[in-house]
């Protein structure tokens, strides 16, 4: 045998069948061999089945990997454990890394820079070392165009011809890392949504309604921890009807916004949300609400504002239009009336100059508690400004509209205590019917204005029905405002002068300046047409201030042509008081046409006295310092106190001509001038009777003592230029 496979013997492969059918391979080696002086044909024939089964397996096994090696994809490299060195690569590793076989085999997979990050490597070698292979790591390697991408490798140590090598195989997941991540980072923004939104978020099952997950917001919404919830049901939170009706419901739109529901919290109480309901898919969906608890109370409140008075807490006059177009509406379908009365508290300016603004407040405030007390609860009672009040009241007709505006008036009666003050305190009322004075409310509340003003105007505390007569009243009121504003800047104003005698002796010793009207249509306007309508707006005091200005220039003036000029008074209105420079102005003008204080007196009526506020007889004091001298108008028309007098620095009284008129007939006016005349000098006043007309009243004063007089008996009120005629 030895001696037949030495000879070099030619080989042969056959199959060989044997007797059991079985077919085997053998190596047949035959040929002649000479040995031991002999010649033999030799014959071996060697059982090679095992050995071709080896063979064929490790064939195909070779040719399945290099099968693999070549189509996967992925990335197969053999490289060298030492060195990094590439030994083989696979077309995967071309089209991934971009480098061609030629390129790579036979450098380091350092030196091409296939590692993005040269620590990844070092950590890969650790990892061999400790654990025996690298599973599915993370890695970022370089491609040959410089882009780094995402790889995910596994690496095997292995032997290769006695070199420790490694199989490095390794797949781009670049794409599927980077929707990884953007999904985690789109599932993380969905979590901080959830978790921080202002809106509670509660996941809820849609078949049964109960909550699946619920965030922070959720839980502050519904006074309930998210665990709470989950054990619950909507229906057991909510208490609005329509989402317990909506929930199981298939067919729900993309979102179905459902309006306010109120969530009952544990602790009692409510919070009102605005919920919408996002269905996910069948089986759960969304609900996001909104709290609005605040937002409802605020928007209440501004409504509360946008309709009621503040400071009484009335409705406002926005309001009283809205009611008032609803009963005025039900009035007509059921052709009742309707009384719109128009009330205005007497004096309050003055009230709330003398005690202050908060006083004031607090005055109107009880105001308007008595008024409410005293209508019925379908009336309405509104504050529609200042001072103003309005009561509305259906079904009402004149008689029963006079009946509450008499009751309101003897409520007033009642005096005030605000602050610790007793205040007496009365209203003037206008009234207007609906329908007799006006189809709407503008209308209606329009003419009750105007009855309002007419009862101002005839002496407060009452009240009139509006009649249409007032109506042009109020026309010639607006007409003549209007008109004497322009007069006063025009020139069109003129100053008389009404001389006062002394009875004793009618002697010139004063005069009183009047105001007179040059109008270029109208003619001469009397004071009492037009002195009313001033007295209601500042314009009282731009004419006062004009008049003072005038008079002391045309003192001046007389005393330049050598005219010896007595006394002028000039009448100042309640308004002119309040002012703050009065004392100043008067003052200035003195020096400015460098006029003794003594020759001006302002006189005051007694009403106006009766507005006075504290900061009113200061001012009186203080012109009473600057010598000028101070008559009070009209006496005995008011209601003045005598201790109230006494405490003002007044120099003169004069006797309103009423008195004066019926001295002769009446004794009871006479017995009234005789107490004025003694009153007047008990205060150390001189007496002025006003209104003399004739001889028999002149004598009466006289002996009744009275000081001084005016009156046509002794010189009607006349021009400047006419007055020297009395000058001396
Ligand atoms: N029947 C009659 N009347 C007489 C007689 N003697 C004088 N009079 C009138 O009586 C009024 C006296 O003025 P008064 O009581 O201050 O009453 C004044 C005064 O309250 C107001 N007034 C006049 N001028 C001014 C002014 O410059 N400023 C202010 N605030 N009011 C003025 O207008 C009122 C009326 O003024 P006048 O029409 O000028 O009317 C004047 C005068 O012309 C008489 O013997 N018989």
């Amino acid at each position: 045998m030895q001696l037949a496979l030495s000879a070099d013997l030619p080989e042969r492969e056959f199959k060989h069948r044997l007797a059991s059918g079985e077919v085997r391979n053998v190596q047949v080696y035959n040929g002649p061999v000479k040995g031991g002086g002999l010649s033999f044909l030799c014959w071996v024939v060697i059982d090679i089945t095992e050995r071709k089964q080896a063979e064929r397996q490790l064939r195909q096994s070779e040719e399945k990997f290099t099968k693999i090696f070549q189509t996967t994809p992925n990335v197969v490299v053999i490289s060298r454990m030492t060195d990094a060195v590439l030994l083989e690569v696979n077309p995967g590793f071309e089209a991934v890394t971009g480098y061609s076989r030629m390129e790579a085999i036979g450098h380091s997979t350092l030196e091409l820079g296939l590692w993005a990050e040269p620590a990844d490597r070092e950590r890969m070698v650790a990892d061999l070392h400790l654990y025996g292979q690298v599973l599915y790591q993370l890695f970022n390697f370089r491609r040959k165009d410089g882009t780094v991408r995402i790889g995910q490798m596994s690496v095997r140590p292995i032997t290769l011809n006695d070199e420790s090598c490694v199989l490095f195989v390794m797949q781009d997941v670049t794409e599927s890392q980077q929707s990884e991540r953007e999904l985690r980072a789109s599932e993380e923004r969905y979590r901080l949504l959830f978790e921080r939104s202002h809106d509670a978020i509660f996941v809820i099952d849609r078949q049964s309604g109960r909550y699946l997950a619920a965030n922070r917001a959720a839980e502050e919404l519904t006074g309930r921890t998210a665990a709470d919830l989950v054990q619950l049901t909507v229906a057991d939170v909510v208490t609005t009807e329509p989402s317990q009706r909506l929930l199981g419901n298939e067919e729900m739109p993309e979102r179905l916004p459902l309006g306010e529901v109120r969530y009952r919290r544990p602790a009692g109480g409510s919070r009102t949300a605005l919920l919408s309901l996002v269905p996910v898919n069948d089986a759960i969906m969304f609900g996001i609400a909104q709290d609005i608890t605040e937002i409802k109370v605020a928007r209440q409140r501004i409504e509360h504002l946008a309709y009621y008075d503040v400071l009484t807490g009335l409705p406002n006059r926005a309001l009283l239009a809205q009611r008032a177009e609803w009963a005025l509406a039900l009035a007509m379908r059921h052709g009742q009336e309707l009384a719109v009365l128009f009330l205005d508290v007497d004096h309050f300016k003055e009230v709330n100059d003398a005690l202050g603004h908060s006083e004031g407040d607090a005055l109107l405030a009880e105001v308007a508690v008595r008024l409410r007390a005293l209508v019925r609860a379908a009336d309405m009672v509104c504050r529609i400004g200042g001072d103003e009040f309005v009561l509305l009241l259906p079904d009402t007709a004149q008689q029963g509209a006079l009946q509450v505006a008499d009751k309101v008036l003897a409520a007033f009666r009642e005096p005030y205590k605000v602050t610790g003050h007793v205040l007496n305190v009365s209203v003037s009322i206008g009234i207007a019917l609906y329908p007799r004075d006006g189809a709407d409310f503008n209308d209606l509340l329009k003419n009750a204005d105007t009855a309002l003003y007419r009862v101002k105007q005839q002496g407060r505390n009452a009240c009139l029905s509006y009649d249409r007569e007032m109506n042009a009243a109020t026309l010639e009121r607006l007409m003549v405002e209007r008109d004497l504003r322009q007069a006063i800047g025009a020139g069109q104003l003129r100053a008389y002068y009404q001389p006062k005698v002394r009875l004793s002796d009618r002697t010139v010793i004063g005069a009183e300046a009047l105001v007179r009207w040059q109008h270029p249509e109208r003619g001469l306007v009397p004071p009492g047409q037009f002195i009313p309508v001033a007295e209601t707006s500042d314009l009282i005091v731009e004419l006062g201030d004009w008049m003072l200005e005038e008079v002391c220039r045309q003192i001046a003036d007389w005393q330049a042509r050598g005219w010896v000029v007595p006394t002028v008074s000039v009448n100042l209105a309640a308004r002119h008081f309040r002012l703050p420079k009065l004392v100043e102005r008067v003052g200035s003008l003195l020096q400015a046409y460098g006029l003794a204080p003594r020759l001006l007196e302002l006189e005051i009526t007694e009403s106006t006295l009766l507005e006075v506020s504290s900061q009113t007889t200061e001012t009186l004091r203080a012109l009473e310092q600057l010598g000028v001298g101070l008559a009070l108008d009209d006496f005995g028309t008011g209601y003045s106190s005598l201790s109230y007098l006494k405490r003002l620095p007044l120099t003169a009284l004069k006797i309103d001509q009423s008195f004066v008129r019926d001295l002769v007939a009446d004794s009871d006016d006479r017995t009234l001038a005789a107490t004025i005349v003694t009153l007047g000098h008990y205060m150390d006043l001189v007496v002025v009777a006003e209104g003399v007309e004739t001889e028999e009243q002149r004598s009466i004063l006289f002996e009744q003592g009275c000081d001084l007089a005016q009156g046509y008996l002794f010189g009607r009120p006349v021009p400047a230029s006419e007055f020297i005629g009395w000058l001396t």
